[in-house]
C-alpha cells in the first residue's frame, strides 16, 4: 500500500497551489492510518496493574459460574412437591448459610433456612423468600409459592470453557472483577505503544520558563502527552526542536529508534520554517498523505518507517492538534492495542444544534462544544470562539460537532452529528 500511495503522493504537487480536490477525506485518511497501525507485542501484568490495559488473548471461564447451585434470596429452601396445597407448615431442620453450607441433605416434607449465595442442599429445588413465610418455633409456614425457583444453577452465567473476555477488550472495572472471580492474578496484555512527542518551533519555551517577546510555552506537548497516556501509551517528550531542517531530522531519527509512534507538533504547514513534512517524507517507506479536507487540522502528515514506526505530524495550532489526535491518533493507538476498527473511533450520535454555526466550504468542520440530554434528546451547544489558535477552546469541550463538507452554515434547531469526547 505504502508504495502506491507514495507514488500517488509524488504525482500530486504537495505545495500551496495544491487544489482542494487533492486533499484527502477524513475517512480515507483514517483508513490509511489504521492499515499502518503498529502491531504491539504482549507482556504479563498483575491484576492490579491491568485496569486500562488491552487483553492479548481470550480468557475462558476456568469453571462454571456460579460454581455451585445457590440461593438468589434469603428465606427457606424446600422440595417443590411438598407445596401442592398452601399454606403448608414444615419443620425447620437446619440452615445453609453463605460460606457455611448445610452438612445434610433435605428430606421430604422438610424446610431449611437459607441465605443469598448459600449452597442449595441436595434434593431441594425451591427457595421461598422469607417475605412469603411465617416462622414459628422450629417450623415455618409457607403462604405462597413464588413463580420462580430463585435458584442460581451452576454454570447459569458462564459454563466452564466458554469465552468470557476477548482480545482487544479494554480491561475496565467489571472485567477486572470477573478476572478476580476466576482467580486470575496475572495475565497477558498488549504492550503499551511507545510514543515520542516532538514539539517544533523557535517560538516555543519549555514549561516553567518565562516566554520572551513573541514566544509561548510548549503547551501542546503536554496536551498531546496527556491524550496519549489516556489512550494507553507510554510517552516521552523530547526537548523543543528548533525550526531547522537538521534539528527536525535529528529529532525524528532519535525518536524512531525507540518508538512505535512518533508524534510531532507544528511545522507541518507550508511556511519557510516548516520542515516536518520533508523529514517525514524522507523517513517514510510510504508517506501516505499530507492534507485532509477538515477544519481545524488540515495539514496533518502521516507516514511509516521501514521498521514499522508510525509517524504523525500534527499541526501546531492547539485546536488543530487536539482534533487531529482525536480523529486519527486515538484510533491508531486503539487498533495498535487490538481494538477492532469499528470500535476504535469516538462514538458518534445525532444531536440538535443549540446555536447557529458556520461550515468551511469544502472542508468538513469540527466544532468544539458540549453535549447534554433534554427529554431524551441529545443536544450540542457550540462554544463561542472556534479559532484553531485558541488553547482554551477544548478545555471545556465534551463533544465535537460536525458540519459536513459543502454546508456553509447551520441554524439553531438543525440536526448534526457529533462525536463524544471521553473525559480524560
Ligand atoms: N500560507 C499558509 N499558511 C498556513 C496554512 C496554509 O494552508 N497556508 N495553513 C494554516 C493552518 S490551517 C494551520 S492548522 C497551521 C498549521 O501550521 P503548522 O503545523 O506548521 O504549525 P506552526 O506554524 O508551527 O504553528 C501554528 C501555531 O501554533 C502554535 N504552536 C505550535 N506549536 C505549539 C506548541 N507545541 N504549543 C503551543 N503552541 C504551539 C504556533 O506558535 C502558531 O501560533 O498553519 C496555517 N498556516
Ligand atoms: O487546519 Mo487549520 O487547523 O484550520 O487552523
Amino acid at each position: 500500500m505504502g508504495r502506491s500511495l507514495r507514488a500517488a503522493h509524488r504525482h500530486i504537487s504537495p505545495y500551496p497551489h495544491m487544489s482542494m480536490s487533492h486533499f484527502i477525506s477524513v475517512e480515507d485518511a483514517l483508513l490509511h492510518i489504521l492499515d499502518a497501525a503498529p502491531r504491539q507485542g504482549t507482556e504479563r501484568v498483575g491484576l492490579s496493574d491491568a485496569p486500562g490495559r488491552y487483553l492479548a488473548a481470550p480468557i475462558n471461564a476456568p469453571a462454571d459460574v456460579p460454581a455451585f447451585d445457590n440461593s438468589a434470596m434469603d428465606g427457606i429452601v424446600v422440595r417443590r412437591d411438598d407445596l401442592t396445597a398452601l399454606p403448608r407448615t414444615l419443620p425447620l431442620v437446619g440452615e445453609s448459610a453463605a460460606g457455611h453450607p448445610a452438612d445434610r441433605e433435605l428430606g421430604p416434607a422438610q424446610a431449611m433456612r437459607i441465605s443469598t449465595g448459600a449452597r442449595i442442599p441436595q434434593h431441594a429445588d425451591q427457595v421461598i423468600p422469607r417475605e412469603l413465610c411465617d416462622f414459628g418455633d422450629g417450623e415455618v409456614t409457607v403462604r405462597e409459592l413464588p413463580a420462580h425457583d430463585h435458584i442460581r444453577r451452576a454454570g447459569d452465567y458462564l459454563s466452564q470453557g466458554r469465552p468470557a473476555l476477548f482480545p482487544g477488550q479494554r480491561l475496565d472495572a467489571a472485567s477486572i472483577g470477573l478476572l478476580a472471580s476466576f482467580n486470575i492474578a496475572a495475565l497477558s496484555v498488549v504492550r503499551r505503544p511507545r510514543v515520542t512527542i516532538i514539539a517544533t518551533g523557535d517560538e516555543l519555551v519549555e514549561l516553567g520558563q518565562e516566554p520572551g517577546p513573541g514566544q509561548l510555552v510548549n503547551s501542546n506537548a503536554y496536551m498531546i502527552e496527556a491524550l496519549a497516556k489516556r489512550c494507553g501509551a507510554t510517552t516521552r517528550v523530547l526537548p523543543i526542536t528548533p525550526d531547522r531542517y537538521e534539528a527536525v531530522r535529528a529529532a525524528f531519527e532519535e525518536a524512531c529508534a525507540t518508538s512505535d509512534l512518533v508524534l510531532s507538533i507544528g511545522g507541518v504547514s507550508v511556511g519557510e520554517h516548516d520542515h516536518v513534512r520533508r523529514v517525514l517524507d524522507e523517513r517514510s517507506s510510504g508517506m501516505t498523505f499530507w492534507k485532509i479536507r477538515m477544519k481545524p487540522g488540515k495539514p496533518l502528515a502521516f507516514g511509516t518507517t521501514e521498521g514499522g514506526t508510525a509517524l504523525v505530524g500534527l499541526p501546531g495550532n492547539p485546536a488543530s492538534s487536539f482534533v487531529g489526535f482525536q480523529l486519527f491518533v486515538r484510533p491508531l493507538l486503539a487498533c495498535a492495542q487490538g481494538v477492532p476498527r469499528d470500535q476504535a473511533s469516538l462514538p458518534r450520535v445525532n444531536a440538535v444544534l443549540d446555536a447557529p454555526v458556520q461550515g468551511a466550504g469544502r472542508r468538513r468542520t469540527y466544532l468544539a462544544g458540549q453535549w447534554y440530554a433534554q427529554r431524551g434528546v441529545m443536544h450540542f451547544a457550540p462554544l463561542s470562539d472556534q479559532s484553531s489558535g485558541n488553547p482554551a477552546l477544548f478545555a471545556g469541550a465534551t463533544a465535537l460537532g460536525i458540519v459536513e463538507e459543502g454546508i456553509d452554515s447551520l441554524s439553531a434547531g438543525a440536526s448534526l452529528p457529533m462525536l463524544l469526547l471521553p473525559g480524560s
